[in-house]
């Protein structure tokens, strides 16, 4: 049987694309395993698929100065012990991984071990985990064009994003019955990226009063962030994470304001939503959710607000301004020609298998 290693975790981010995969990989007689962190969302999202799945020990790689950053390479040296031992058992013909730090400890085991890999960058440019792994790596997929140019020559592929093929199959009416919303106001879908943003959080719920004369608002806004007292606000409905009924929110929404990280941009843009991208600052990570903004807004996919813009009024103005100019996002998108990247990254995965 061919078997093969899928890791990446942390965020959602660096999960779904791998579960985009999994339905094309079993129908070509995979059998699949995961390896993941003992505590990261990847667990949930990947155990109640029923792919079997081995934590390890995993340290995260700070740009900045932590007591955590004296203690992690233990923990990221005890996790390529487990990763190897885990391989060992396994024996897959491939890894593949999409990224996020648990992803390092599996890669370099597998290395030792002499198990081919083939790694996903998401983003503009490559994050550090990636960064680390890329010597060892037999083929780099990236969605964005673009990021070739930052990668060794002849490792680098453009594949595009696995996205998840049920995403584009959602119903309004199902949307409709599980949120319980009328259908009298346009719907506002936000999203805080898969782990929330406590400051896109605030600066939507600081103007509800102004947004839900016009509008119905449906807030992903992650663990944690619930907020008793919006709690059963007319128009207004708070999830933290949505996962089965996503695609029936999406078909709802007549507008999207998101965080700009790279898998929810590309599932938006494949869904032709009208959105407004506030990209995570500079000061709070590599900038690399800025990049991806900043070409979806020369593409004229999506209007962009930086973070340090973002207050009331100038969201306010911007969620208007979309509305009203909806069409020509709308028209801009029907016009990309990018592609679900599920059978090119599967194409890698074969050519680059053991046999
Ligand atoms: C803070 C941080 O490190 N962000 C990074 C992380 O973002 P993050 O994890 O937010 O990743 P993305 O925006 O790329 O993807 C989020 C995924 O979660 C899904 N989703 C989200 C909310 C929800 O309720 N249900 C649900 O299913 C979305 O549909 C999407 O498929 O990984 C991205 C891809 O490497 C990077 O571009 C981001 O910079």
């Amino acid at each position: 049987m061919k078997k093969i290693v899928l890791t990446g975790g942390g965020s959602a981010g660096h999960v779904t694309p791998n579960i985009a995969l999994i339905p094309k990989l079993q129908e070509l007689g995979y059998d699949i395993h995961y390896i993941g962190s003992e505590d990261g969302i990847e667990r949930k999202l990947i155990e109640d698929l029923g792919i079997p799945y081995y934590p390890i020990s995993s340290g995260k790689l700070r740009r900045y100065f932590d007591l955590k950053n004296f203690t992690d390479p233990f923990r990221v040296v005890k996790g390529i012990s487990q990763a190897y031992r885990i391989l060992g058992r396994i024996k897959p013909r491939i890894i593949f991984s999409k990224g996020g730090f648990v992803t390092v400890p599996v890669l370099l085991a597998g290395n030792f071990r002499g198990i081919p890999a083939v790694i996903h960058e998401s983003d503009y440019t490559p994050g550090l985990a990636n960064k680390i792994v890329i010597p060892f790596v037999k083929k780099v997929c990236v969605t964005f064009p673009e990021t070739l140019k930052h990668l060794p020559k002849n490792k680098g592929v453009f594949t595009g994003t696995p996205i998840r093929p049920e995403i584009l199959q959602g119903d309004k009416g199902e949307g409709y019955r599980f949120t319980g919303l009328d259908k009298e106001k346009p719907v506002i879908m936000v999203m805080g990226g898969s782990l929330g943003s406590v400051k896109l959080n605030k600066a939507v719920r600081d103007i509800l009063p102004d947004l839900l004369k016009k509008f119905n608002i449906i807030h992903l806004c992650g663990k944690g962030n619930l907020e008793e007292q919006y709690q059963g606000l007319a128009g207004y409905r708070q999830y933290e994470y949505i996962k089965e009924e996503l695609p029936h929110l999406f078909a709802m929404a007549d507008l999207v304001i998101s965080r700009a990280g790279a898998n929810s941009i590309y599932e938006l843009l494949a869904l032709r939503k009208p959105n407004i991208l506030i990209p995570l600052s500079a000061k709070a990570s590599r900038g690399d959710q800025i990049l991806n903004a900043q070409s979806f807004e020369k593409m004229g996919y999506s209007k962009v607000l930086l973070e340090e813009k973002v207050n009331s009024q100038t969201l306010l103005k911007t969620i208007n301004y979309l509305y009203e100019n909806r069409s020509k996002y709308v028209d801009a998108m029907a016009k990309s020609k990018v592609q679900n990247g599920i059978e090119k990254v599967i194409e890698q995965i074969e050519k680059n298998s053991l046999r």
